[in-house]
């Protein structure tokens, strides 16, 4: 998520760091140089695309891949792939059998972090579904064999979306799984006015807001909120 210091003045240099020298040398002493060769590459090739903001925070990816290479997930649900920067750390962080359904409206986004994929070696993890989440988590629940079989899901797509998908990862996601979202902070404006917050962020603003009382809420989960990137949030289902 982008930093927004003001009204005017929009970065996405300082993470959610008091200043952004102080995000630099976190990224530049902790995070680049034990990133993944081609984690970094794919980073570098998406830099130049004009979305770029969209990808997963390094620091909050290096979090994630700590986090996976800890419980070990064989089955895993992505949704929001865009190039591909956490698609990319997730195959590399879980085990060799280890699967990814990873669904994403844009098949074009993918592709263009795929042959990188491919190098690291990762791809045969890899299940893309060009598709809303929605219908396809649905599809999933028809079948009642899927409740309860993956072991790790991760969302990072539409805010607005974000307790949809939810309430379906409450079924898929086993008892003792882990659903992470990204984007819980959005930016610092959850704690704004929706006046001082820039109109394009008014939507993420109020859905992260409704998001992260209704998480803190929910008795089918533990929760820790991280604020890494541009806050993550690690929901452990206990129900
Ligand atoms: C923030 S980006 C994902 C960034 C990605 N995790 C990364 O590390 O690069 C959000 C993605 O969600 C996708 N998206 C938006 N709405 C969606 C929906 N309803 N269903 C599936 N994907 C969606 C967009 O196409 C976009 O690629
Ligand atoms: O600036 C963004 C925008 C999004 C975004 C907007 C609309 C959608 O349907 C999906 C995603 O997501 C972002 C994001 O996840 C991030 O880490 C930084 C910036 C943005």
């Amino acid at each position: 998520m982008a930093n927004y210091n003001s009204q005017d003045s929009v970065t996405k240099k300082m993470g959610l760091l008091h200043t952004e020298e102080l995000y630099k040398y976190l990224l530049e002493t902790s995070v680049y140089p034990r990133e993944p060769e081609l984690l970094k590459e794919l980073r570098e090739l998406t830099a130049s695309h004009p979305l770029s903001m969209m990808s997963t925070a390094p620091d909050a990816g290096q979090f994630l891949a700590m986090l996976l290479k800890l419980i070990s997930p064989k089955s895993t649900i992505e949704v929001g792939v865009y190039t591909g920067y956490s698609l990319l750390l997730t195959a590399l962080s879980i085990p060799e059998n280890g699967k990814i359904m990873a669904i994403d409206v844009s098949r074009e986004y993918y592709e263009m972090g795929l042959p990188v994929i491919k190098r690291a070696g990762v791809e045969h993890k890899i299940d893309f579904i060009e598709s809303e989440a929605v219908p396809v988590l649905d599809q999933l629940l028809e079948h009642p064999g899927n409740e309860g079989g993956f072991d790790f899901a991760f969302v990072d797509a539409d805010k607005e979306n974000y307790w949809n998908y939810h309430e379906r990862l409450m079924k898929l996601v086993k008892v003792g799984g882990i659903v992470v979202y990204d984007n819980t902070l959005w930016g610092g404006t959850v704690i704004m006015e929706e006046e001082s917050s820039l109109e394009i962020l008014r939507p993420g603003r109020a859905a992260t807001i409704e998001l992260n009382k209704a998480l803190a809420a929910d008795p089918r989960i533990e929760i820790s909120q991280v604020p890494l990137g541009d806050g993550i949030t690690i929901c452990r289902r206990i129900h």
